[in-house]
């Protein structure tokens, strides 16, 4: 049974970057369900490069199918982690549903922490980063946005009438971010 943490908030509200320091400090390995996406765009031979790149550009969301056998492929290769911190993932109803059809049985689902975070300081946080995406621009952004708002945001409500939404507001230092999620971290593991 894999422990699973679902780290979801808006484009550039902190996931990864937090999810870094989780990983190297309290013994989850860190599953960027993005990351993992761009690495089987990037992958000799795969045949969902062009697709993945689409969907990306267009920050609407690729078919579960492929971004859940990424992700439990993962899982597999580190299969002696205490859990895993699944991060932008699930992000809509499809995800969610091709989550449970495929993960069901297999998974511990501990809390969802989810990054809370302006859209606008999320956006600057986006076009700042530096790291060469190609959806770090005010067209991809916009959708992306749109994205989380409309189909993201309800996956997050979902699991918060089942109490299991852990939030933390991220406009603040990292610092002072990563401190309030240690704590989340150490109550759930309490229990
Ligand atoms: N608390 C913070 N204060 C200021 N800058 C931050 C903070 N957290 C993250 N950042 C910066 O904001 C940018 C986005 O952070 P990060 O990549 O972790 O976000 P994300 O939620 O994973 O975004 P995406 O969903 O686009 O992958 C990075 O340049 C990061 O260094
Ligand atoms: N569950 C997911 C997660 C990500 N993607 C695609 C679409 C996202 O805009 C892009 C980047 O994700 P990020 O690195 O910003 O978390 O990856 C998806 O289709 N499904
Ligand atoms: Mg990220």
């Amino acid at each position: 049974m894999y422990n699973v943490v679902f780290v979801l908030g808006p484009p550039g509200s902190g996931k990864g970057t937090i999810c870094a320091q989780i990983q190297e400090n309290l013994g989850y390995v860190h599953l960027s369900a993005g990351d993992l996406l761009r690495a089987e765009r990037e992958r000799e031979g795969s045949q969902f490069g062009a697709l993945i790149e689409g969907h990306i550009k267009n920050g609407s969301i690729v078919p579960v199918e492929i971004t859940c056998s990424l992700l439990e492929n993962a899982m597999i290769a580190n299969k002696e982690a205490n859990g895993f911190l699944v991060d932008g993932f699930p992000r809509n109803e499809d995800n969610l549903s091709g989550w449970k059809k495929q993960m069901g049985g297999k998974v511990n689902e501990q809390f969802v922490l989810f990054l809370s975070c302006p859209v606008d300081v999320c956006i600057d946080r986006c076009l700042h980063r530096g790291q060469g995406r190609t959806d770090d621009n005010v067209e991809s952004l916009k959708k992306r946005v749109e994205t989380y708002n409309q189909q993201t945001f309800p996956i997050i409500e979902q699991y918060e009438k089942h109490g299991m939404v852990r939030e933390v507001n991220s406009q603040r230092p990292i610092s002072e971010v990563y401190q309030d999620v240690v704590e989340v971290f150490s109550a759930a593991n309490q229990k």
